[in-house]
């Protein structure tokens, strides 16, 4: 199984965006915390600013949309040029339709849990998601600390999709960096997000290759 970083810009410089997004030319998606200070009590950036992200990222660009009513703005985000979109499960009335739609528009769908959210409701709607979201902190803010309780829900989600043979990428965010990444890919995950590990690392490019390989090290 192929591991994938997608390294989050909520620990960019937001003021050297452009350059923040030369340096993880390396990385395989670039991650876009969008945060409304409802869903989260945070607020980070919007539509206009994603767009331009699209623009000029070097690499695919993964919405993660920590927002409420995600129906309604979810397939923005897809018109905008996202690669693939993630939604709150806790944030959206109608999850199959809205992960079609975003689909139809030309993204991945990916849905999102917290950590205190289920995943067992959704491994029935495999077929229909392009990607699960396994929070591993509580969503809001980089620099927290990984949640060891999530293991058993990754490795959950990962012999679901190994049963349902839908190529569902397992994704997972918060606290992932060279400390935690191998026990995180033994559990299943295969695109890990990592914010302060790599923004915070004196040799970007090179932080996300060691992660790369240590995550692939265990999969193999
Ligand atoms: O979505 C979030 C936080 O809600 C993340 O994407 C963080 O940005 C990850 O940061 P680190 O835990 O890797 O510092």
């Amino acid at each position: 199984m192929a591991v994938k970083i997608a390294p989050s810009i909520l620990s960019a410089d937001f003021v050297n965006l452009e350059r923040d997004l030369q340096r993880i030319a390396n990385a395989d998606l670039v991650h876009v915390d969008v945060m409304d200070n409802h869903f989260v009590p945070n607020l980070t950036l919007g539509l206009p600013i994603v767009q331009r992200i699209v623009e000029v990222s070097p690499v695919p660009v993964d919405v993660h949309l920590m927002i409420e009513d995600a129906d309604r703005w979810a397939p923005e985000f897809a018109r905008a040029g996202a690669s693939s979109v993630t939604f709150h499960a806790e944030a959206t009335q109608a999850p199959v339709r809205l992960a079609r739609e975003l689909r139809s528009l030309g993204a991945r769908a990916g849905v999102g849990l917290r950590p205190a959210s289920p995943v067992e409701p959704f491994l029935d709607l495999l077929p229909e998601l392009d990607m699960v979201l396994v929070m591993t902190v509580e969503p809001g803010f980089g620099g927290q600390s990984f949640i060891e309780g999530m293991l058993p829900k990754i490795r959950r989600t990962r012999q679901a999709i190994a049963q349902a043979g839908t190529g569902t990428w397992l994704q997972v965010d918060g606290g992932i960096s060279r400390s935690t990444i191998a026990r995180v890919a033994q559990a299943g995950a295969d695109v890990f997000v990592a914010g302060s590990a790599v923004y915070g690392a004196d040799d970007v490019a090179a932080e996300i290759d060691a992660l790369r390989t240590l995550g692939s090290t265990i999969q193999a």
